[in-house]
């Protein structure tokens, strides 16, 4: 599984840099003989685990996890009208077991409303069952036909985290969806990727939703990402799934739902929001190895450095860091390049001379060099790990703001969504949305914008002049 050696492409290739470091960096496989699927290596596979393992965290604060199956009924996945008319052309069917066609065909998930609903309507007899919070995070299977692309755009979507709560009152409902942004927005400040968060317009919310609230980050390409979305039901899926409770007062009520998912597209945020040229720059909290060790071996004293090394590594691994020792016997600079093209955050260098004036030398991804006494070495890793977290989640707001421009006419838009997000005013119209695609060859991203770098604002609108409000307009994945 060894990748090859050589530079990357440059991020002003970002497509042509976004496919090598999958393969050198040993994130994915993508010659997996399945269209749109992909094999995970160990070291992509160790990112998305403590990625999802802070997901986890924040959603176990309050959610309960849980599994559902797979495979859905035919009947139970035609029940919704508007999400079949979402989903009919996405959907996967499952028409035989061995060599027996099944009487009823099942739908491989493509999200699972339709495999969890009913079983809520047979859980949720009153009020004093909800609110009911439950998530997984599971595989699910989207025929998806545009462009397939590793963690971005897949067919089967491994890393499918999607919750799906209950609650007595619409307005639960909506405070719902805010505490669902808000754990988003603490996840995506973990992973250190900025984002900005809007209401997608009436046309691109999720299938059977009420409205769509979306959690959009922009590429080095300019073009937005949508790695995560909250959904809020209302009562549709209640009154097709007779999800209904005995309230209070005695009487039937149809729930109010809201469902809200997030999938290895914030592993594709992350790896493409901070890698460089040489490789992969992770936030602590997400790198398989936060400190990598490299013995300086020279000549004679080659048993002392190594034994001084192993000692430091026990003393960091008791510590609670990611460490590893890089014993091989390669140079120094073979390894370094080799850990920075994995995203090691910090490498400690230890040779004879560190010995003898009882240091370490610590070199961050960045390449910032800091010389430390070997007595603090745990609190100053400690500290120089919470600096790096903040160094990149800086420079990555800062490339942001960047590429938000906020425009007044259309052709400005046209410009600036070339290199990032236009900031236009809109009234809101589908006629409106749709000259803005027609000139501007991107799409009305979201409105209610909020976002540290986007003020809300009125003024007429860029197409007819009428009374708008700020809007996105941006190319997507
Ligand atoms: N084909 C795909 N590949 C990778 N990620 C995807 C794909 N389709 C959707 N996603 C991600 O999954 C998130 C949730 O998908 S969704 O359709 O918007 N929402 C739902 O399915 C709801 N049931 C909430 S769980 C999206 O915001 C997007 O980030
Ligand atoms: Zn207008």
């Amino acid at each position: 599984m060894e990748a090859e050696t050589g530079a990357l492409p440059t991020k002003d290739d970002f497509s042509g840099w976004y496919n090598e470091i999958l393969w050198r960096a040993e994130i994915m496989d993508v010659r997996y003989p399945v269209k749109g699927l992909y094999v995970w290596f160990p070291h992509g596979f160790a990112i998305r685990k403590r990625a999802y393992q802070i997901l986890r965290d924040l959603m176990d604060r309050d959610h309960q996890e849980t599994m559902f199956p797979l495979l859905v009924p035919e009947n139970e996945f035609m029940k919704e009208a508007a999400h079949i008319k979402g989903f009919e052309n996405e959907v996967y069917w499952v028409t035989h077991g061995g060599k027996n066609e099944l009487d009823v065909p099942l739908a491989l998930r493509p999200t699972s409303e339709t495999a969890i609903y009913p079983m809520y309507a047979l859980w949720i007899r009153s009020h004093a069952d909800l609110p009911l919070k439950l998530y997984q995070i599971v595989n699910t299977f989207r025929y998806e036909t545009k462009h397939t692309r590793p963690l971005i755009r897949l067919r089967e979507i491994t890393s499918f985290k999607e919750a799906h709560t209950v609650h007595v009152t619409w307005d639960e409902a909506e405070r719902q969806v805010e505490e669902a942004i808000e754990l988003y927005r603490t996840f995506y400040r973990r992973l250190c990727v900025p984002v900005i968060v809007s209401r997608r317009p009436e046309w691109d919310k999720f299938p059977g939703a009420d409205y769509t609230i979306a959690v959009d980050t922009i590429m080095p390409d300019g073009k937005t990402l949508q790695i995560g979305t909250v959904h809020l039901l209302g009562d549709h899926f209640s009154k097709t799934y007779n999800i209904t409770f005995e309230g209070a007062d005695g009487e039937q009520h149809y729930a109010y739902q809201t469902c809200y998912g997030i999938s290895e597209r914030s592993i594709a945020a992350l790896i493409s929001v901070h890698g460089d040229d040489k490789g992969l720059v992770l936030p602590p909290d997400v790198a398989p190895v936060e400190v990598v060790i490299v013995p300086i071996i020279v000549g004679k004293r080659r048993d002392e450095v190594l034994s001084a090394a192993a000692a430091l590594e026990d003393d960091l691994r008791a510590a609670g860091f990611a460490v590893k020792m890089d014993a091989r016997d390669l140079r120094p600079g073979a390894k370094y390049y080799y850990w920075e093209m994995r995203g090691a955050v910090l490498r400690v260098e230890i040779g004879p001379r560190d010995i003898d004036a009882n240091t370490v030398v610590i070199v961050t991804r960045s390449g910032e060099k800091h010389t430390i006494d070997r007595r603090g070495v745990v609190e100053g890793i400690g500290s120089i790990l919470a600096q790096f977290r903040e160094e990149i989640y800086g420079r990555a707001e800062r490339s942001m703001a960047d590429q938000i421009r906020i425009v007044g006419t259309v052709a400005d838009a046209a410009e600036a969504v070339k290199t990032g997000v236009a900031v236009v005013h809109w009234c809101g119209s589908k006629e409106c949305a749709d000259a803005v695609e027609e000139a501007v060859d991107a799409s009305i991203l979201g409105s209610d914008i909020r976002s540290e770098h986007i003020p809300d604002s009125t003024g007429p609108c860029i197409v007819c002049g009428g009374s708008g409000k700020s809007a996105m307009v941006a190319r997507t994945y």
